[in-house]
């Protein structure tokens, strides 16, 4: 087995026998793409192009040519079932996200009965839940709802990054889609106009991303 320097033009068969080293001279790689490639000496020219298009070869040039693009589906949402964790705190504001919420999942014929709706006190509270219900393996995607208002204090400040890190870090531990609805607000007069007022409704379009999200895990990233 030999490793070869290379334009960045390689092929990945899965019995492969010669090593590829991809080098930067590649216009598509990054300046420090090296990633140790292999595959049949006799492809190191390009290969048949109806075997590029099987499964199991990947060119760069080819792969660039031809890129496979997932995206989630928002106008395909049969079977796809949603927590949305609500905080009740300032619920003047989160009242009007979680209905702009659930108008969004009406409008893309998710079924009520596929929308489950879980009021936690504050938003500090909703990662746990959030990461709860994602582990259950009941749902596709979590819609996180809050309203973090700046006050006097800098207790403003601790509440919203655990708000954010603690949704985040839900995802990634459950493995579903966690969406961060959660306002974070220096002023009510903020709050209200994203709840529904002159820049929209905050919770609609939280709404749309998880439709989307639970979509693209749905249909292209199971296992
Ligand atoms: N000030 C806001 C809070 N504070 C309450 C916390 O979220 C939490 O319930 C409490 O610290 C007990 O753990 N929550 C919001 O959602 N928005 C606020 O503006
Ligand atoms: C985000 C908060 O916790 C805040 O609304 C509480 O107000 P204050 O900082 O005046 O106690």
């Amino acid at each position: 087995m030999s490793s070869l320097g290379a334009t960045g033009i390689g092929h990945l068969l899965p019995s492969t026998s010669v090593a590829l080293r991809t080098t930067k001279s590649s216009q598509f790689l990054p300046e420090t793409a090296t990633k140790t490639l292999t595959f049949p000496f006799h492809f190191l020219r390009a290969p048949p192009a109806d075997l590029v298009r099987t499964r199991n070869v990947r060119s760069p040039v080819v792969v660039f040519a031809g890129n496979r693009h997932l995206v989630g589906s928002v106008t395909n949402t049969k079977g796809l079932r949603f927590a949305v964790v609500v905080a009740r705190f300032n619920e003047i504001i989160t009242n009007s996200l979680l209905e702009g919420a659930l108008q969004t999942f009406k409008q893309y014929s998710v079924k009520e009965e596929d929308v489950t709706v879980v009021k936690v006190p504050g938003s500090f509270e909703i990662p746990v839940v959030a990461q709860k219900l994602g582990r259950s393996g009941a749902y596709n995607a979590i819609l996180c709802i809050g309203a973090v208002i700046r006050g006097d204090t800098t207790h403003y400040d601790a509440v919203a990054n655990s708000a954010a890190s603690g949704v985040l870090n839900a995802g990634l531990s459950s493995g579903v889609p966690c969406v961060f609805g959660v306002l974070t607000c220096d002023s009510m007069e903020q709050a209200i106009n994203r709840a529904g007022g002159k820049s929209g409704n905050k919770g609609a379009e939280a709404a749309l991303t998880a439709i989307e999200m639970a979509s693209l895990f749905e249909h292209h990233l199971k296992k």
